[in-house]
């Protein structure tokens, strides 16, 4: 899937400034970005539910706007707002969706709600928001769609069928099938995807494979040294590349510090590599930190 300089006004509100990307066939692109960033309106763009200002782009190699209910049913779409047939029992509904964008193979229904525990035989007006939205997953993914375009798939879902849900997509992924996803939770995002591309205010600040993101994440540092003194310590961690948010205190005989790291490692273990430590904590790289940086930073433009 291809977007060139995609962009979408609606009356005064530039809704897209020029959406460009590139997924390759097979892989699962993830799309994160505030409130109102832009994400559904790409989606709806791409899938020829509304057209765009300017700009074109290429799903399945077929230019959306010319294409018809072939390229339709190549597709599983989960939009984010689920309009469905309250009337209808789950089982109904989606034999419905089967019949329209089929071959749906035996049982594959079935199968799906199992492992959603996902009940058929109640009226659609009767389930929870969370049950509604396994019904949308169900309607998506049943007729293994060579693209699936998923927005806020696991919004409502609890954890465990939020897990159940990264299953279905690393299954997809690994049957050759392409995954384009919307989210909040960068946690998801991080699990799910190849690549990540990071939307705000209509524009993608960011794309990025998700290993390449979380080298570039933010670590927190502590450290607690003795035989030192505080002005010593904050010296010698002042001048390190990448390190911020630097605090030096003293504690009794030790001098604690704790500070942000943002890149690489080596410089700051040969910083530390004299001091007399007695203990030394660097976490895990906090991914979600670093991108709430990018929702807001805009020194923060170029891709990584
Ligand atoms: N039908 C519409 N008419 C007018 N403005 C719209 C319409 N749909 C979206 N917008 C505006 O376009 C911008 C992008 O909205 P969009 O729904 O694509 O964002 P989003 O990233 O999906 O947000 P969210 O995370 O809240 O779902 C917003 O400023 C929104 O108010």
């Amino acid at each position: 899937m291809e977007a060139h300089q995609i962009t979408k006004k609606y009356g005064i509100t530039l809704a897209l400034k020029g959406v460009s990307f590139s997924m390759p066939r097979g892989s699962v692109f993830g799309v994160i970005g505030p409130n109102g960033a832009g994400k559904t309106t790409t989606m709806r763009t791409l899938l020829d539910i509304i057209r765009p200002t300017s700009g074109h782009a290429s799903v399945l190699g077929v230019d959306p706007r010319k294409a018809g209910p072939e390229l339709r049913r190549r597709i599983g779409f989960l939009p984010g707002e689920l309009i469905l047939d309250g009337r209808s029992t789950g089982r109904k509904l989606l034999q419905h969706y089967a019949d329209i964008s089929g071959p749906v193979t035996k049982g594959r229904i079935e199968e799906l709600a199992e492992r959603l525990g996902l009940d058929l035989s109640r009226p659609v007006r009767k389930l929870s928001k969370g049950n509604k939205q396994k019904l949308g997953i169900v309607q998506a993914f049943m007729h293994k769609p060579d693209l699936l375009v998923l927005d806020e798939p696991t919004s409502g879902l609890d954890p465990l069928m939020q897990q159940v849900f990264l299953d279905l997509v690393a299954e997809a992924r690994a049957a050759g099938q392409s995954v384009f996803l919307s989210s909040h939770v960068i946690s998801e995002i991080q699990q799910a995807a190849d690549e990540v591309a990071i939307l705000r205010d209509g524009k993608i600040v960011t794309i990025s494979s998700v290993d390449k993101l979380r080298d570039s994440a933010i670590r927190h540092l502590r450290l607690v040294a003795s035989g030192i003194s505080v002005a010593e310590l904050r010296q010698r961690l002042d001048s390190l590349d990448g390190l911020d948010n630097l605090t030096v205190s003293s504690s009794g005989e030790d001098v604690e510090a704790t500070a942000t790291l943002e890149g690489s490692i080596p410089p700051l273990v040969q910083a530390l590599s004299t001091l007399s430590l007695s203990d030394l904590v660097l976490e895990e790289p906090d991914l979600e930190e670093s991108v709430l940086k990018l929702y807001s930073s805009p020194s923060k433009e170029a891709a990584l």
